[in-house]
């Protein structure tokens, strides 16, 4: 008999929680999933990645009906409201939930529904919706409690005009215009979708230019887009002071400037979920913004319990999340050490969709590696051209010497998944890894990876490296 009920017990369903849990369960541990929401999932299917892109993809349509002439023949040129759009992006939410539930089922996981703290190193308890309290006892515990948004004590997120991430979800009215508080990636997302939907959008960044981890160009084009979609973006601002009124919303910058708009969609930071933990009781503590400190095998500073997903800091992605959750269960099970998730691209939603892997220009200057660009422009792509989707870019840096891929940067529809054929070629190792690759491969035409072969071809060609 063994001395504990688990092998380990996983806390938070989201994606690095939902994959650590199963991953153990496969290794047959006996695994105890729990969770706070009566759903599984996490924020990610419930707040984050999963409502905001879909909601995109509303946006998306209504855009291309507004926009394509042959649509208004058929269907008159109606204004959707924002509850509208919302409940059609929110029917995929259910579809994830019984996906997820599905997997965690058939693994043999116990989940429990509720909130878990800790007791001692090897203990867990919850308490129930209904107040009840369950304990429980594991070799190992998963802290996979994600993030939430960061709410300043002076701003009144009570009023029914201010909103973050999760609650712009549940907003009941549709804004003629809009303040978005942080131009993070969330910012920059929900940017786009407001614009999209013919409301007037500030954006607010409190950096010099947008999502300054991106390629420069890239960046350039972004600002461009979004100014073009109807975004005031403005740069270096800081807020003074927040004040909602039942008409609308002021801000107050550090600048002078003084805002007013209907609603203020704060998107300015995120806090780990680690302050119900009671970690105090297990000696472990979180830095100011709720992060745990872990090493490159998810461990925290006490042994056996470890720590994945948001709850960790960067990337703070559902997808290195996944990763994240399958890494520490290799550990766990004693199968590997070598699970930190790095090399992670970016996928951003905005519109125009952004992409990358790699090195960045600034990047290979500053480290003074002689490297070239060849460049795609969707608009000289034939799919671009029948689909009418032709703003973008593919952009692909390469060491002139070597031909090696170092870095890939997109822009433009379908940049998340274009990128992955770059990926794949610059996973490969040694020689392997060039550029050469896609000017000696056949492309179906037409297709938009054939934008790999056209920025190839642009790039050999200006260091006359290529064969005629
Ligand atoms: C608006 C938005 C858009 C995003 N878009 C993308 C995107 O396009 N692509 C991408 O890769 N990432 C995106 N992200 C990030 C992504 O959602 C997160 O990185 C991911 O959800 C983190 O997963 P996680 O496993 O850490 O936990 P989470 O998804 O945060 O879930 C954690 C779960 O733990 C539960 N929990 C917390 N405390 C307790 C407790 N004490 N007891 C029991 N349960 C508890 C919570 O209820 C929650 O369900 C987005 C995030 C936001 C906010
Ligand atoms: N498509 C995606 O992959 C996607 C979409 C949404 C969110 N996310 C993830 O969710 C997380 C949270 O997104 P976010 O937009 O809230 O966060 P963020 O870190 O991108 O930044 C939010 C805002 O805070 C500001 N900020 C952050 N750190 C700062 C600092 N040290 N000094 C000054 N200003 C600072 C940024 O300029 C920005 O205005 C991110 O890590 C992001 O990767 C990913």
């Amino acid at each position: 008999m063994s001395e504990f009920n688990f092998d380990v017990v996983v806390i938070g369903s989201g994606p690095s929680g939902e994959s650590a849990a199963i991953s153990c369960a496969k290794n047959g541990m006996r695994t105890a999933l729990i969770e706070t929401r009566p759903q599984v999932g996490g924020n990610c299917a419930h707040k984050g990645t999963i409502p905001s892109k879909s909601l995109r993809h509303v946006v998306k349509q209504i855009i291309r009906f507004k926009n394509e002439a042959l649509f208004r023949v058929v269907g008159d040129h109606r204004r959707l409201t924002f509850p509208q759009v919302l409940e059609a992006a929110s029917r995929v939410i259910p579809k994830q939930v019984e996906m997820h539930s599905a997997n965690l089922n058939r693994n043999r996981i116990q989940l429990y529904v509720g909130e878990a703290y800790f007791k001692d190193q090897n203990t867990v308890e919850v308490t129930m919706a209904d107040g009840a309290k369950e304990t429980m006892t594991a070799r190992t515990v998963v802290i996979a409690t994600g993030s939430r948004p960061y709410r300043p004590a002076d701003v009144d997120f009570n009023h029914p005009r201010v909103y973050d991430s999760d609650t712009i979800l549940e907003m009941a009215h549709t804004p003629l215009s809009l303040i978005i508080y942080g131009a993070g990636v969330i910012g920059c997302e929900y940017a786009s979708i407001f614009a999209g939907l013919g409301i007037k959008v500030d954006l607010l960044n409190s950096r010099e230019r947008l999502l300054s981890f991106l390629d420069d160009e890239i960046s350039d084009a972004l600002s461009y887009h979004l100014r073009e979609g109807g975004v005031m973006v403005r740069h270096n601002e800081e807020y003074e002071s927040v004040k909602a009124d039942a008409s609308g919303v002021t801000i107050t910058l550090k600048s002078g400037k003084r805002l007013r708009a209907d609603a203020l969609l704060w998107c300015n930071g995120r806090t780990g979920n680690t302050d119900q933990l009671n970690l105090d009781s297990i000696g472990l503590s979180a830095d100011h913004r709720g992060q745990l400190a872990v090493d490159e095998n998810y461990r925290t500073e006490i042994e056996d319990i470890y720590a994945v997903g948001d709850v960790i800091g960067w990337p703070s992605l559902a997808s290195a999340s996944f990763d994240q959750g399958r890494g520490v269960a290799k550990v766990i099970c004693g199968q590997d050490t070598e699970v930190f998730a790095k090399d992670v691209p970016t996928g951003i939603y905005t519109l125009p969709e952004i992409s990358s892997l790699g090195k960045t220009e600034r990047e290979l200057t500053s480290q003074k590696v002689p490297y070239e660009v060849g460049r795609a422009f969707f608009k000289h792509v034939a799919r671009g051209q029948i689909s009418g989707e032709d703003v973008g870019m593919l952009k692909i840096l390469f060491h002139v010497d070597t031909l090696e891929i170092l870095g890939i940067h997109c822009f433009g529809a379908e940049a998340s998944e274009i990128i992955h054929i770059g990926q794949a070629i610059m996973k490969q190792q040694g020689e392997a890894n060039n550029i050469n690759y896609f000017v000696s491969t056949t492309f179906n035409y037409p297709t938009m990876a054939e934008a790999y072969r056209q920025a190839a071809f642009n790039g050999l060609n200006r260091v006359k490296r290529m064969t005629h």
